[in-house]
């Protein structure tokens, strides 16, 4: 269980993130929408221990499983990012090499955490893009990233990114660089890991539509702070905070009307 308590975090004298807490529980799909600058990016940061050398957590704590990851050192971080908390990103180029094929990203990640063959790395890569139904797993394994669609490359970082089992997988904005039908199906990728590995996911995102297909509990970020916290239900079908409501209201394929339109993807 990951546990943000009472995080303030600062890029020089800025402060972007004021007192914000949450709990990732075992298995439940944490969403967090705001807009742009609202501070969400720096929460995963802060978590993954990746803020850049002007930002710092000024206070709080962020366990896992009781433990304080602020205390840890930059080398017991290395050990706990991709194996016990994995991450994507809203650009798989990120988390994909380029000039490597998506075989070799998967025995790479792995082999950060342990020991194991090229042939062994590439049957598991190989179970994992079937068990996901992503069509062609040697194909795929062997296409360097210029090779494949945006989708198809976000859906194998996805993958690659649960290759050591981690229980947490934090996702930055994983859709917003996708069309439409695409964001659908990464989507459904996130949701099919976290049912075969029994993940938890903490997603970020300025799309409500996406938080409102994945999310089971969402909170809504503005100015660095929490404003809103609850089940989907609570928060998106009846939001008590003004900038939850006027966020609802911007999502112009929702119209508004959420309980019908919480079934589609919208634009953010
Ligand atoms: N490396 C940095 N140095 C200084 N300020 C930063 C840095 N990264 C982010 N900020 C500032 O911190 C605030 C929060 O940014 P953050 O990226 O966490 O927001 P966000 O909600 O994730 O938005 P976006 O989706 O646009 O990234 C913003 O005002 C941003 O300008």
């Amino acid at each position: 269980m990951l546990e943000v308590k009472n995080i303030t975090v600062a890029y020089g004298s800025d402060t972007v993130v004021k007192d914000v807490s949450f709990a990732v529980k075992p298995g439940e799909v944490i969403g967090i929408v705001g807009e742009s600058g609202s501070g969400k990016s720096t929460v995963l940061k802060s978590i993954l221990g990746l803020l850049d050398s002007r930002g710092k957590v000024l206070g709080g704590e962020i366990l896992l499983n009781g433990e304080n990851l602020l205390g840890f050192t930059s080398g017991r971080m290395r050990q706990i990012r991709g194996k016990e908390i994995a991450m994507v990103f809203q650009h798989p180029e990120l988390s994909l090499d380029p000039v490597w094929p998506v075989g070799r990203s998967f025995y790479e990640s792995i082999r950060v955490h342990r020991e194991i063959t090229k042939k062994e790395a590439a049957v598991q890569g190989r179970k994992l893009l079937e068990a996901l139904e992503l069509g062609e797993p040697d194909k795929i394994l062997s296409s360097y990233p210029f090779e494949l669609s945006g989708g198809m490359c976000q859906r194998a970082a996805i993958a690659i990114a649960m290759a050591n089992r981690p229980g947490i997988l934090l996702a930055d904005e994983p859709t917003s660089a996708l069309d439409v039908t695409v964001q659908k199906q990464v989507i459904e990728t996130m949701m099919q890991m976290r049912k075969e590995f029994s993940a938890s996911i903490l997603i970020v995102s300025h799309n409500i539509g996406v938080i409102a297909k994945m999310a089971d509990f969402v909170g809504v970020m503005r100015r660095g702070q929490m404003v809103e916290w609850g089940t989907k239900e609570e928060v998106l079908y009846s939001p008590e905070h003004d900038y939850t409501k006027a966020l609802i209201r911007a999502v112009p394929k929702m119209g508004g009307e959420l309980p019908a339109a919480a079934e589609e993807v919208g634009h953010g």
